[in-house]
């Protein structure tokens, strides 16, 4: 797990071996400890120079291990031998050094990255803090506020940016190791004292107070509720006030609060999900090992409305070639406009050149004919969608792929429009397309392994988390999101006011509230999609109340504000008011309560006191149930995809892991009782019946999220 051997006559290296990142799992750090006293009583070595093979530093902490009992020697102790050495030693950084990583390299007396090399501590991304002396070290060495910017964010660094902050002593573009030997050559003998940095004072500005007082405050509030970043200020605190040994004991303290907290597993979860996702199967067996993606090198975007611009820039970002069909010459006008501007914008972010020049616009479908893969994205309308699916049918050359980002609409019925469905794939983006991470990427029964893997593959190259989905009405993420909505309409009627119900929200951890939320995004968007399924309009041939549709409760509350033209952010008022069409700082709208009261006295409703705990239950338990009911139908291929899809495209608070962890964590058993609970006190919907899944999993003694798998596979009748 650790190498060791003697290069140019006097240099000890180092190799750590553990592929893929070379973690330091305990048998690397038992190796590290005993190569390291070879090298320190090899009398012919003068100095060392500690590397990863592969080309990779070192990854950090091996994450699996937090969830067993951890044994060998700790990194901490590991880290203070490196230091203590009274031999130069040399880390040298190719490939990525984090976490414990990086906190390895600042151990060493010096350290030389490869100008490719990226480096950080994103431990608080991991719900920890970097504590094998990572927030003593930082600061000393890069000042008080370089460091509390690259804890808080774990956000990771390139070896440039890491020499002016004087993180690293070199960089190089040639052989990292090579360099880094020359470099422990031209310092054997020198003395050490002045580069253990555990020994350096922290620099502390004059305003540290004020200081630290602003940065808890901003964390705070880009946390919402995350305590992780919380406690990395509190550790780098401790750098700047206490002496190096006492601040090593806070680090601790800290970490064993995070360690042990239900945050930091959700946050381990998310990390290893985001990954399974990645690699996907489907019901009928397709694989992502075993299908091939085709080659694309041209996109086609058909629409080019919110969606289609954003998919538009993102692909172009991506350097692919695109093509962009819009057939309203106005529209077209402006995308150009829209896509250049947010082309620039991006480029000057990110500090590169625009690529303006891999799309071509045109009003004329004709001109995708070459292109390897289409998105269509027009208006959510499905006699539309068909014709557009059939042109694309007879002008695209054979073995396009034809993907659509409809977010509601049956892929299936799209690909029937064409003569080779089997090409046919939903590719879901959520808005702004370049800017949101999540893609869903929906195949039907028909639909290929290649175009299932061609579209991932799209998704990867464009930076996005994609997750593959069955396809049914609104996916996995509309179709969750559904039930949510709607019992958040439910509670308005039974006495809440949108400020509780968001307030309580917010508090959870969401960035919005489901209503601000919907002010934002529109609230023309679902009544359009409610009308489509006919739940928009009171059948009154049938005399049934406004509030039963289909035989089910029903709101009708969001039409009754399209109805007044109160789409939200866009016409100033929805839920909320705004002080202009546009704005986007919402406040209390006493029509709106006025609206609610009569609302209720017209339905003959009761206002009754709600609290936030009802609020939550009602809301995210709903959603639950059905994220249940999409895995027992095959929808998603387990809870982690549907975790992903929360925490990427619906903002979930990811230190709650996303709502089917958060179902474990409340705990299976409560969660249905709560659920048999309001199904009695709400008989009239009928999707609060817990899903037979729950009831599966919860007889089989709640298993923990990993193993739910085992339980959907067990066929009904085995219980
Ligand atoms: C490294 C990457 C940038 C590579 O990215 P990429 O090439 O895209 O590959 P990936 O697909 O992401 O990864 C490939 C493969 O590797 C796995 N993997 C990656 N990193 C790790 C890792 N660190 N550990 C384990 N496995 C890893 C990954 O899962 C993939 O495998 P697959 O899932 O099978 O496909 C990228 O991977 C990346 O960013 N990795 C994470 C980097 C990171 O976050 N590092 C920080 C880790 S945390 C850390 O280092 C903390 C510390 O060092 C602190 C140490 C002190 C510990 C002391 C604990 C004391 C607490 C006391 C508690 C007492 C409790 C009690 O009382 O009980
Ligand atoms: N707006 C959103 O937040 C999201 C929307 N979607 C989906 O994306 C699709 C597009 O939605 P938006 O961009 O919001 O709509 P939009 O109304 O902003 O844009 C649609 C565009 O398509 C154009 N168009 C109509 N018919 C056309 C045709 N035959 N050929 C070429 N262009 C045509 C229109 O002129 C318009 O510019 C819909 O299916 C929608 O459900 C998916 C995720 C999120």
């Amino acid at each position: 797990m650790a190498q060791y051997s003697r290069v140019s006559g006097t240099v000890g290296l180092i190799t750590l071996q553990n592929p893929p990142v070379n973690a330091l799992c305990a048998a690397v750090r038992q190796g590290i400890v005993e190569m390291l006293k070879k090298a320190l009583s090899d009398s012919k070595v003068k100095s060392v120079v500690i590397c990863g093979q592969n080309g990779i530093f070192c990854g950090g902490a091996d994450i699996k291990e937090f969830g067993m009992n951890m044994s060998g020697p700790p990194l901490v102790q590991v880290i203070h031998a490196i230091e203590d050495a009274n031999k130069p030693m040399v880390a040298a950084i190719e490939g990525v050094a984090l976490g414990g990583g990086l906190e390895l390299a600042l151990g060493c007396h010096y350290r030389i990255a490869h100008s490719k090399a990226r480096l950080g501590l994103p431990e608080v991304i991991l719900g920890l803090l970097p504590a094998a002396g990572g927030t003593q070290r930082l600061p000393r060495l890069i000042g008080v506020p370089a460091a509390l910017d690259l804890i808080t964010t774990g956000r990771h660094v390139i070896a440039a940016e890491a020499l002016q902050l004087g993180i690293v002593d070199q960089v190089t573009d040639h052989k990292t190791v090579d360099a880094a030997v020359k470099l422990a050559q031209s310092v054997a003998g020198k003395p050490l004292d002045a580069r253990r940095i555990s020994t350096y004072p922290c620099a502390r500005p004059s305003d540290l107070d004020a200081l630290f007082e602003g940065e808890m405050q901003k964390v705070r509030q880009r946390a919402r509720g995350a305590i992780a970043p919380v406690a990395c200020v509190q550790a780098v605190q401790a750098a700047a006030t206490l002496p190096y040994t006492q601040g090593i004991e806070r680090e601790k303290e800290l970490m064993v609060t995070l360690f042990t907290s239900g945050q930091a597993r959700a946050l381990q979860y998310l990390f290893f999900s985001q990954r399974a996702v990645s690699k996907w199967s489907t019901p009928s067996g397709a694989r992502w090992d075993t299908s091939k993606p085709g080659p694309i090198h041209k996109v086609a975007v058909i629409g080019l409305g919110t969606m289609g611009r954003g998919i538009t820039v993102a692909l172009a970002q991506t350097g692919l070639s695109v093509v962009a069909v819009e057939t309203q010459e106005k529209q077209l006008m402006g995308a150009k406009k829209a896509v250049s501007n947010m082309l620039e914008q991006g480029a000057k972010r990110r500090g590169v050149a625009p690529t303006l020049d891999k799309i071509s616009y045109s009003p004329n479908i004709q001109a995708i004919a070459d292109a390897d893969l289409v998105i269509e994205a027009v208006f959510e309308d499905m006699a539309l969608k068909k014709q557009v699916f059939q042109q694309l049918a007879a002008v695209c050359k054979p073995g396009t792929f034809l993907c659509t980002n409809t977010s509601s609409l049956d892929v299936d019925q799209l690909a029937s429009q064409t003569r080779s469905p089997e090409l046919v794939v939903g590719m879901h983006f959520f808005a702004p397309a370049h800017v949101m991470k999540l893609l869903e990427v929906v195949y039907g029964p028909r639909t290929s392994p290649q175009a299932v893997a061609t579209a991932m593959e799209l998704g990867k190259k464009m930076g996005k988390v994609s997750v593959a989905v069955g396809n049914c009405q609104g996916f996995v993420g509309n179709r969750m999101l559904k039930l949510y909505l709607e019992q958040a309409f439910f509670l308005l009627e039974e006495g809440a006011t949108p400020e509780l119900v968001d307030r309580a929200l917010e508090e959870f951890g969401f960035a919005m509230g489901v209503f601000r939320m919907s002010d934002l995004s529109g609230l023309d968007v679902g009544w359009k999609v409610r009308k489509g399924l006919m739940l928009g309009e009171t059948d009154v041939s049938s005399g049934q109340s406004a509030r039963i549709r289909q035989g089910c409760r029903y709101s009708p509350l969001g039409d009754l504000l399209c109805e007044q033209g109160r789409f939200g952010q866009k016409t100033g008022q929805g839920w909320y008011q705004y002080d202009k069409p546009g704005g986007r700082v919402a406040s209390s709208d006493p029509w709106l309560h006025s609206f609610l009261e009569s609302y209720r006295a017209k339905h003959g409703l009761v206002a009754r006191h709600i609290d936030h705990q009802e609020v939550l239950e009602r809301c995210l338990y709903a959603m639950i149930n059905e994220g249940f009911r999409i895995l027992e139908e095959g929808i998603a291929a387990g809870p982690e995809d549907i975790d992903v899809i929360y925490v990427f495209g619906y903002s979930w608070p990811r230190h709650r892991g996303g709502p089917m962890f958060y179902a474990d964590m409340v705990g299976l058993a409560k969660v249905l009782e709560r659920l048999e609970h309001y199904q009695q006190a709400h008989p009239d919907v009928p999707y609060l019946q817990p899903c037979s899944l729950l009831r599966r999993l919860v007889a089989s003694g709640s298993p923990p999220i990993q193993r739910w798998r085992e339980v959907i596979k067990k066929p009904h009748s085995q219980l």
